[in-house]
């Protein structure tokens, strides 16, 4: 892919839940190499707006744009990967059963299920049953989905949540290499990120009105 043509663009958007604005007036570029943090305080909209970032709901206002075109085409799927809350994995199907799903359905990333396995510190789960898994366990399963598919993009919902604090530094290593690699990352995090060396741009919600 070409790098340079590469930008998540998003143009005045809006947010509406019950009556009540979410936020509005919201607008942001994001390039390779870059992070985007979304703050602000419980209920503020932030995994509304992920939601919104991935095209599993509309905004009331506003555009979204992949690389100069609306995200409504298959490029932006394909380019994308979330991991949200719900975590993304199927519990009756056992850890290597969800890696092999997820990877019939994306182009190969830059590790094997087996490694990626061994880098979240699940080597040896393969068999297990995600139900059988603890909560950490499952994050921890749901993130190594990031590493053995290819997506410049990755829109991750709390992603720290539940790890321990070996689990935490190892997420913010694999999200360094991303991309300090040229990938690109939109999150929201109640957890202080200890990427410094990286450029992070910071959007509280809380104000966006
Ligand atoms: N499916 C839905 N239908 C109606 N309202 C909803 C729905 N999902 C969320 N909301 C409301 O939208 C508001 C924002 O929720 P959202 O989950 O986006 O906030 P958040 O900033 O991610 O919060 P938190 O920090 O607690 O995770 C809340 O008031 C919530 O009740």
């Amino acid at each position: 892919m070409d790098k340079q043509a590469v930008l998540l663009r998003a143009s005045n958007l809006a947010c509406i839940r019950d009556d009540r604005v979410l936020f509005s007036g919201l607008s942001f570029i994001l390039k390779p190499q870059q992070i985007l943090l979304l703050e602000g305080k419980n209920g503020s909209g932030k995994t509304s707006l992920l939601r919104i970032l991935c095209g599993f709901r509309e905004a009331d206002e506003g555009e979204i744009q992949w690389c100069g075109t609306p995200i409504d085409n298959s490029r932006y799927h394909a380019d994308m990967a979330y991991v949200g809350h719900m975590d993304g994995v199927k519990k009756e199907l056992s850890v290597l059963e969800n890696l092999k799903m997820s990877l019939a359905m994306a182009r190969p990333g830059r590790f094997t299920i087996e490694q990626a396995l061994d880098k979240v510190h699940l080597a040896g789960y393969d068999d297990t049953l995600v139900q059988a898994l603890s909560a950490g366990q499952k994050r921890r399963l749901s993130l190594a989905r990031l590493l053995i598919t290819d997506n410049i993009l990755w829109i991750l919902d709390e992603p720290f949540t539940s790890l321990d604090r070996q689990g935490i530094q190892l997420i913010e290593s694999l999200m360094l290499k991303h991309v300090n690699d040229g990938g690109m990352i939109v999150m929201t995090s109640h957890h202080d990120l200890a990427l410094h060396a990286t450029d992070i741009q910071r959007i509280d919600l809380s104000t966006c009105h």
